[in-house]
């Protein structure tokens, strides 16, 4: 395999039981390509920051394997550990250190010699250049976050996690981090991100991944996934509120929304036969007349919903 080819992340049937006898991660196979932005979704406590934390050699699997750019995570843990920048969901940056002996303190840790350059450019593209010497535990929330990032990319690492990265920032930093993500990406970097804010993931990904219970649910290509398993539906104001489904429309995909003001109508958009003309026939057979029509389709979050409620 050459090294265009070797995916960033391998990973083969890997399971993770915590000593409590809790089976956090069952058997999942997964290949995360070089240069792609992967979005990893999953419900609270699906699994996501165990497999993180697999992959990043802070949690043990219980079997199988994960190779990181071809190195073992387990047997060949320096190396593999010295291709990944890692930014938590945690801070724990409280330290009387400076940003900039931080950063060059975390590129030493993984063997790199030093390249105040490099760590001036991360400093820059963080909008972290002039808080270069002042101390960590006196800088803002949102510059604290900042750094950590800043630290996770001291080392020049070809894959990069983001464990929950907008999650309380405010909107200014959000646009940075997705500009840096973006910047990032141009220059060849794995990223893998989880994150709660779907839309973001709907936005910035190439595929995605949706895990609950420790099981991987779907792996896809995001625009493949929204159309497979997008649906369209036609929401119909009525002009008078029913009070509930008439029983000679229960055959139809219908249901009664907002207090039995609207009628939301879903049908399957490859689908060439959408049964729309047919839907609005019946109702006017039944009497009941609509003063407003739209459709909408499902965005990635309303997918997402589905995949893990059919789960349950
Ligand atoms: N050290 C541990 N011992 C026992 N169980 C654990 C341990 N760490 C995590 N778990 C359990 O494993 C499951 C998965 O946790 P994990 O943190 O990986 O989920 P997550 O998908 O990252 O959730 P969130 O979105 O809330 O961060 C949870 O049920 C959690 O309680």
């Amino acid at each position: 395999m050459t090294d265009a080819e070797r995916p960033a992340i391998a990973i083969h049937d890997l399971c993770k039981t915590y000593d409590s006898g809790f089976e956090a991660l069952k058997r999942i196979n997964l290949s995360i390509r070089r240069g792609e932005i992967f979005a990893l979704l999953g419900p609270n406590g699906a699994g996501k920051t165990t497999l993180i934390g697999i992959v990043c050699g802070i949690v043990r699997p219980s079997s199988g394997q994960v190779l990181a750019d071809g190195f073992d995570v387990v047997r060949d843990y320096r190396q593999a550990r010295s291709k990944i920048g890692l930014v938590p969901q945690e801070l724990s940056t409280d330290t009387f250190e400076t940003v900039w002996a931080t950063l060059r303190f975390s590129r030493g840790l993984f063997g790199k010699p030093p390249n105040p350059a490099h760590l001036e450019q991360v400093l820059r593209d963080l909008s972290l250049w002039d808080k270069r010497h002042s101390k960590i535990m006196q800088l803002s929330g949102g510059m604290k976050r900042r750094v950590l990032i800043a630290k996770a990319l001291a080392h020049e690492p070809d894959i990069l996690f983001l464990d929950e990265p907008t999650a309380g920032v405010d909107v200014e930093l959000r646009r940075d981090m997705w500009q840096m993500v973006a910047k990032l990406r141009q220059r060849g970097v794995t990223i893998i991100l989880t994150t709660h804010y779907i839309e973001e993931a709907e936005q910035m990904a190439d595929r995605i991944g949706v895990i609950n219970h420790g099981e991987l649910l779907v792996v896809e290509d995001k625009h493949i996934l929204m159309r497979k398993l997008g649906k369209k539906q036609l929401l119909l104001s009525l002009q008078d509120a029913l009070e509930s489904m008439p029983d000679s429309l229960a055959d139809l995909p219908l249901e009664l929304d907002t207090g039995g003001e609207r009628l939301i109508y879903t049908f399957d958009s490859q689908d060439e036969r959408t049964g729309i003309a047919g839907l609005l026939r019946r109702l006017q057979e039944q009497g009941i007349a609509f003063r407003d029509l739209h459709s909408r389709e499902s965005s990635l979050e309303d997918i997402f919903v589905d995949l893990v409620r059919a789960q349950r």
